[in-house]
């Protein structure tokens, strides 16, 4: 195999007396589709809070493209190509479509315009959004200028992933990303990212659905009591197994996929 892109050795992070991460080892190799998989309060949001700079941990090294990095903040994650759909904060509902695409990363107008006077260039903006929206195949959305608030589910969710395949160059973190959704806009949200890996670009899939995680996900990662318990190939095993290690009910055979 490749080298692993995004490694994680040691981490651990302490609230008060409850250890969210106890030495957790974690590793995502290019192009796949890593899940995350754990029984609630396993520390999944933690680890992936950590590898995408919201919280700092306590202990422990990350590297991203074998080099070491300490993220103190998720726009210092965002820098370095680590791009996070969040579960629930990933759009502002009254922005436009293109504005929630851009925002923190706005275009200028060129020269004075743009530098002095921070105007926004909206029409290369709204140019860009079309452009990222119809290569992921969204251009059911008519109107780029449109306020996210009135676009369903689904749509809305299609571009937190768009904006995180236009902007991630290196990783895309995804966390719960069908979990509001019915079966229609899971299904759409599954293919985009299948769509995003057939990009090129690795996925991390924190999910609670078996199914869906089993249906796209190349490798599981089983998170128990704060750290890595196994890595599965959805292929050898059955989704009663995934579930049967996480709660403890089973113990895996092989620690590594
Ligand atoms: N900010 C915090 N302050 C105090 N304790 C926290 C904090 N964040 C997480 N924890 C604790 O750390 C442990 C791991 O939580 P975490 O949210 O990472 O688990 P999880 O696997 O994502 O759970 P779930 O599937 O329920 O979302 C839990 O015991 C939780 O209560």
């Amino acid at each position: 195999m490749a080298e692993p892109i995004l490694t994680a050795r040691g981490l651990t992070k302490r609230y008060g007396r409850v250890t969210a991460l106890d030495n957790c080892d974690f590793d995502l190799y290019p192009g796949e589709i890593l899940a995350v998989i754990g029984d609630n309060g396993a520390g999944k949001s933690t680890l992936i809070k950590a590898l995408c700079g919201a919280v700092v941990p306590d202990e422990g090294e990350i590297r991203l493209d074998g080099k070491p990095v300490q993220f103190t903040n998720p726009m210092q994650a965002r820098e370095a190509g680590i791009e996070t759909v969040y579960q629930n904060l990933a759009l502002s509902p009254a922005l436009s479509i293109a504005d929630n695409m851009f925002m923190g990363r706005e275009i200028r107008k060129p020269g004075v315009m743009g530098s002095v006077l921070r105007m926004l260039d909206r029409k290369a903006m709204e140019k860009v959004a079309r452009e990222k929206l119809s290569e992921l195949g969204l251009m059911t959305i008519q109107n780029i200028g449109q306020a996210v608030e009135t676009l369903s589910g689904g749509q809305r969710q299609g571009v937190a992933v768009a904006r995180a395949a236009a902007f991630g160059s290196k990783v895309v973190i995804m966390d719960e990303p069908t979990a509001a959704l019915g079966v229609k806009e899971s299904r759409r949200v599954l293919e985009l990212i299948l769509d995003v890996k057939k990009r090129g670009l690795p996925i991390i899939l924190i999910s609670h659905n078996i199914p869906h995680v089993f249906e796209v996900a190349d490798r599981i990662h089983i998170h128990r009591l704060g750290k890595r318990l196994c890595v599965i190939d959805p292929k050898e095993y059955t989704m009663s197994d995934a579930v049967a290690f996480m709660t403890g009910a089973k113990v895996p055979e092989h620690v590594i996929a």
